[in-house]
C-alpha cells in the first residue's frame, strides 16, 4: 500500500491531500494538523467526495497523533504560518523553524525511511531545518518551490503567446524568493526556444513577474497561494511513488554541484523512487552563474539566521 502523510491541513496541505486523493496518486493519505478536528474534518470531506469524483484513495485525519502516520512512503510538510501582505517569506523563519523541527522529529519517529518534501517557508531554509533534524540523506529531504515558480513562468508565457500551457517547458534555479533564476535559454515552446517567439523586453517583464509571483497573490488575497503549490507538491509525490524519473527543479542541499557546497538551492533533478536520483548540472553562462551566486548568497544569509536561532 502506498501511504503519504501531509502535515498541515491548511490551504496548501488540504489542497495537496485532495489532489493526491482524486488523482489516486497514493492509496492512503493521512492529514495531520495541530488544530483540534481540522485534519479529521478535511480528510472526511475529501473522502466523502470520492463517490462523486470516483476515486478509491482513502483520506484520514489526525490531530497531532503521529502514530497514524507510521510507515509513510512520503511526508509532505506544509505546517507553518503563511505570510501576509508587506511581509517577506524570510520574516516567517523563527516561527516556522520551530514548527518544522518538531514536525520532522515526530514524522521520523514513525516513518524513519520516508522521503520528506518540505513546503513551509522560507522554503530553502526550512528544507535545511528538516534535513538536519531528520538526519536522512540529502536526496530524501527536498523542497518544493521550483515546480511552482516554473508553473507561474510557464502560465505567463502561455498567456503572452496564446498557446496551451502544456506546450511550455522551462527550468528555473536558485532560492525560492526574489533572487530566483528563470532560465530563458532553457525555456521552450514545443521545442522552439522561447527567445525566438517573445521579444526580450516582454520576456524580461515575464521573468520579473515570475520572481514576485508569490507576492502578487499575497497582495490580492491577503494570504499566500494554495492551488498551484498543493498541486506542485502532489506532482513531486507522484514522481516518487510511481518512480517516474521526471525532471523537475527541486530544492536540495548542494554538495559541490555548480561549484556550490553546503547550500540548499533549487536545481534541476531527476525525481524517482529514491527521491533525488540525480542532480542535473547545466552548463551555465557567466550571466546565469552570476545570478545563481546572488541567490546562493541570499539563501546562505538566511541559513545563518537559522544557525543563530538554533544556538540560542
Ligand atoms: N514552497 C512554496 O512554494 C509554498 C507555496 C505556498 C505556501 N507555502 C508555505 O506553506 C506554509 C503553509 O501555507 P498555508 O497557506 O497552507 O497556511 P495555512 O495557515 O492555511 O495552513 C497551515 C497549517 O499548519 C498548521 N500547523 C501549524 N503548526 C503546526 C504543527 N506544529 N503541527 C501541525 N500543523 C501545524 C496550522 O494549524 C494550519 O492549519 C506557509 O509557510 C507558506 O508560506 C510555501
Ligand atoms: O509567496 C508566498 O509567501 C507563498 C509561496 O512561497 C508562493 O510563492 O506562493
Amino acid at each position: 500500500m502506498t501511504k503519504v502523510t501531509v502535515v498541515g491541513a491548511g490551504n496548501v496541505g488540504a489542497t495537496c491531500a485532495d489532489v493526491l486523493a482524486y488523482r489516486e496518486i497514493a492509496e492512503q493519505i493521512v492529514l495531520v494538523d495541530i488544530k483540534e478536528g481540522v485534519a479529521e474534518g478535511k480528510a472526511l470531506d475529501i473522502w466523502q467526495k470520492a463517490p462523486i469524483n470516483q476515486y478509491d484513495s482513502r483520506t484520514v485525519g489526525s490531530t497531532n497523533d503521529y502514530s497514524k502516520t507510521a510507515d509513510s512512503d512520503v511526508v509532505v510538510i506544509t505546517s507553518g504560518l503563511p505570510r501576509k501582505p508587506g511581509m517577506t517569506r524570510d520574516d516567517l523563519i523563527e516561527t516556522n523553524a520551530g514548527i518544522v523541527k518538531s514536525v520532522t522529529e515526530n514524522v521520523i519517529k514513525y516513518s524513519p525511511n520516508a522521503i520528506i518534501i518540505v513546503v513551509s517557508n522560507p522554503l530553502d531554509v526550512m528544507t535545511y531545518q528538516a534535513h538536519i533534524t531528520s538526519k536522512l540523506p540529502r536526496t530524501k529531504v527536498i523542497g518544493m518551490a521550483g515546480i511552482l515558480d516554473t508553473a507561474r513562468y510557464r502560465a505567463f508565457i502561455a498567456d503572452e503567446l496564446n498557446i496551451s500551457p502544456k506546450e511550455i517547458q522551462a527550468i528555473l534555479m536558485g532560492g525560492h524568493g526574489d533572487t530566483m533564476v528563470p532560465l530563458p535559454r532553457y525555456t521552450t515552446v514545443a521545442g522552439i526556444p522561447v527567445t525566438e517567439l517573445i521579444a526580450k523586453d516582454k520576456l524580461d517583464a515575464i521573468i520579473e513577474r515570475t520572481k514576485f509571483g508569490g507576492g502578487e497573490l499575497v497582495k490580492l488575497m491577503g494570504t499566500s497561494a494554495w492551488y498551484a503549490p498543493g498541486s506542485a507538491a502532489a506532482q513531486m509525490v507522484e514522481a516518487i511513488l510511481k518512480n517516474q524519473n521526471r525532471v523537475f527543479p527541486v530544492c536540495i542541499k548542494l554538495d559541490g554541484e555548480y561549484g556550490i557546497d553546503d547550500c540548499y538551492l533549487g536545481v534541476p533533478v531527476v525525481l524517482g523512487k529514491n527521491g533525488v536520483e540525480k542532480v542535473i548540472e547545466l552548463d551555465l553562462n557567466e550571466d546565469e552563474k552570476a545570478l545563481l551566486e546572488v541567490s546562493r548568497g541570499h539563501v546562505k544569509e538566511v541559513m545563518n539566521v537559522l544557525d543563530k536561532l538554533s544556538n540560542k
